[in-house]
């Protein structure tokens, strides 16, 4: 076991799927996943083991924000050997042509950090996916029949942002939407040398204020989860 994770070793598999939501966790195992066995239930912080197509695959929620993921993820590679880590979110658009519901690849993150920033003071240190989780992933939504848009995501610290004209001028620089832990499983898988993908679905569109449920948050992102899915059953 680690600090927050119960399983035992050899109890999570080498590919993990990464939702904020720990009850979204719960339903992918519960929807998706064969034989699902729950291996961590400290905090609340839901993680499941099973097999999907007969493929081993662990659901690992991290909770909201950066710090929270960090340490998620730092355990998965460093206690369990994860080596695909691939993170299933929901996100707000910050560009028109980008829409509900839509699934986005972040090939990228920028990020309002300082958790990155002061590991290389004076330099920016870019936060990039793996190219062969993000091809793989491409390869597979375009193939369901998916317009998966693939480019550069804002991971921030801040839900509830004050810096709308910022957020605004990263739209018009081409960052699709804005979530809050891209940035660290990048950063993280980048250091660790292991594979990290960000796939993340439109909850909400920041410029013209739609939404969708909390509900339909947790249950309906069903496109995502299958590309995770058999993106890492490939890998
Ligand atoms: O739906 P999840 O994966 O939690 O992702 C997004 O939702 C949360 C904010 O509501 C943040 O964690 C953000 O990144
Ligand atoms: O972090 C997030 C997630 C969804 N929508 C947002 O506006 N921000």
């Amino acid at each position: 076991m680690s600090v927050h994770i119960e399983a035992a070793t050899g109890e999570i598999a080498e590919s993990v799927l990464l939702p904020g939501d720990p009850l979204r966790a719960k339903y992918i195992a519960e929807t998706f996943l064969e034989n699902a066995v729950c291996y961590n239930n400290v905090r609340g912080m839901l993680g499941f083991t099973g097999t999907y197509k007969g493929n081993r695959v662990s659901i690992q929620g991290t909770g909201m924000g950066m710090p929270s993921a960090s340490i998620y993820i730092h355990e998965l590679i460093n206690d369990y050997g994860a080596k695909n880590l691939v993170r299933i979110g929901t996100c707000g658009a910050i560009q028109q042509d980008v829409h509900l519901r839509d699934v986005l690849v972040a090939q990228a993150a920028a990020t309002d950090s300082a958790m990155i920033r002061n590991q290389f003071p004076g330099f920016d240190f870019p936060q990039i996916g793996n190219f062969e989780l993000i091809k793989t992933a491409y390869e597979i939504g375009t193939g369901k029949g998916l317009e998966l848009r693939v480019g550069n995501v804002l991971s921030s610290d801040v839900f509830y942002s004050e810096n709308k004209e910022i957020v605004s001028k990263l739209g018009r620089h081409g960052v699709m939407a804005v979530e809050m832990e891209t940035a660290a499983l990048y950063y993280l898988t980048t250091k660790f040398n292991v594979k990290g993908l960000s796939l993340l679905t439109v909850s909400d569109h920041i410029l013209t204020g739609e939404q969708t449920t909390a509900h339909e948050r947790q249950t309906t992102f069903n496109d995502m989860i299958e590309v995770a899915l058999e993106t890492v059953a490939k890998s």
